[in-house]
Order: structure tokens, then C-alpha cells, then sequence
């Protein structure tokens, strides 16, 4: 395990720090862990990625809705950038290896969402229907970035794990750099509203409670797909 955390950004690495229970069950997971060592069960992986394709539909909804919120160009182009990178090649990783196991990209789209999966997702959306642009990516970024540290901790298993393609996805310098691009975009739209100092802002303690929200969803997105395969 890599004891060296990434740095993705001010504002990303202050809520990092202000959920550290959070943060640490949903990065050190035992559904990850067994993607690191190859002990998780292809059937807990491949109910992962069934539910994560309908996750990913929705979550290309609320990064659509970011585009809505947007309010300078540098925020849309992040926004429909990454809808673009979802839709059009996210999701085929998940069509890859679903197709391997027998299961139609029709079969994916029509899936019954669990539970922890609508909790999720609605939870991310409502973020930014009832709130601003920031409301909305402190509900986003857990997602983002955690991938990423999580890619970066299993880099070294990669070589010997079968989950490697999971682990490469998000261990490689490209997506390392998404996760950068989004923490500059997400420190310039601080910045943007809540000024120099914006843990002074009223704003920020709400901020926080959003962002530990999504990373406790993050966790039971994980034990579903733990739970939900036997
Ligand atoms: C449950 C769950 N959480 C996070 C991700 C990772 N992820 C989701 S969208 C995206 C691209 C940028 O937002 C990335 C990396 C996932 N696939 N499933």
C-alpha cells in the first residue's frame, strides 16, 4: 500500500482530510483489496460493473447538470469533457468485459439499480438540482479522485492481479492527469465564488458534509457489490 497520498488540488486535499474514517473505508476497501490481490470473486466484479454501467449513466446526468451550472468557460469545458470521456469510453470498459461474461450492452442499460445505487447517484444529482456548481462537484469528486488514489495504491499488484485492466484504467498517467485537470478546475471555481479564503466562507462546513456524504456512498457502493453477488 502506498502511505504517500496523491495531491489532486487544494480543495480536494482539505475535504480529503476533513473524512479521514470515510475516506479511508472507501480507498482501503475490502472489495478493493481484493482487486489488488485477485481474492475477489469474478461474481462480486462482474455485479460490480453491471450496477457501475447504470451508476455511470446517471453520474453522465449529473455531470451534464454541471455543464448547467457552469459559470465560466473553463467549468463547461471540464464538464462536457468529462461526459464525453464517460459516455464514449468509461462505459465501454464495462461493455468489454460484460460482453466476455455473456451479458448485452441492452442487457446493462436495462439492469435493475440496487439500491445503494439509486441512494448514490439521486444523493449526487439533488446536490446539484438544490444547490450550486460547487454543491454538486463536492458530490463529484469523491468519485473522481478516489479512483484514481485507488488506481495509484494497486499499481504495483497490477502485474499479478486479473482485475490488471480495472487497475491500469485508473493507475495511468492519462487518467492521473483527469484527476489533476479536475482538482485545478475545482480550486478555480472555489476560488471564483468563495474568494481567497474559503474555509472562512459559511459555505465550506456544508460543502464538507457533501463531500463525506458522497464518500460514505462510495463505501456502500462497494459493500453491494461485495454483498450482492452471493
Ligand atoms: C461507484 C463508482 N465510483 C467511481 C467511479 C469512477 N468514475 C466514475 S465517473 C468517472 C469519470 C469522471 O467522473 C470515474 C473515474 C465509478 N466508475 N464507479
Amino acid at each position: 500500500m502506498n502511505s504517500q497520498l496523491p495531491s489532486y488540488g487544494a480543495t480536494f486535499d482539505a475535504w480529503r482530510l476533513g473524512a479521514p474514517n470515510e475516506w479511508a473505508a472507501y480507498t482501503r476497501h475490502a472489495f478493493v483489496q481484493g482487486l489488488g490481490d485477485g481474492t475477489l470473486p469474478r461474481a462480486a466484479f462482474v455485479h460490480y460493473l453491471v450496477q457501475d454501467y447504470v451508476f455511470l449513466v446517471h453520474f453522465s446526468r449529473a455531470w451534464s447538470l454541471g455543464v448547467v451550472k457552469s459559470e465560466t468557460l473553463a467549468e463547461m469545458k471540464t464538464c462536457a469533457s468529462t461526459v464525453d470521456a464517460l459516455v464514449n469510453h468509461e462505459m465501454a470498459l464495462h461493455v468489454k468485459t460484460c460482453a466476455a461474461e455473456g451479458i448485452s450492452e441492452a442487457e446493462l442499460f436495462a439492469a435493475t439499480e440496487a439500491t445503494e445505487n439509486i441512494a448514490y447517484t439521486r444523493y449526487v444529482m439533488d446536490a446539484g438540482l438544490q444547490g450550486d456548481f460547487l454543491d454538486l462537484m463536492a458530490a463529484l469528486m469523491p468519485c473522481v479522485m478516489g479512483y484514481g488514489e485507488i488506481g495509484l495504491s494497486l499499481a504495483a499488484q497490477a502485474e499479478t492481479s486479473p482485475y490488471r485492466d480495472w487497475i491500469n484504467t485508473y493507475a495511468d498517467p492519462e487518467y492521473q492527469a483527469v484527476c489533476t485537470n479536475a482538482g485545478a478546475m475545482l480550486d478555480g471555481a472555489v476560488a471564483h465564488r468563495l474568494g481567497a479564503k474559503p474555509q472562512n466562507s459559511p459555505r465550506w462546513a456544508q460543502l464538507q458534509a457533501r463531500f463525506t456524504k458522497a464518500t460514505a456512498l462510495e463505501v456502500g457502493f462497494w459493500q453491494m457489490g461485495l454483498d450482492g453477488a452471493s
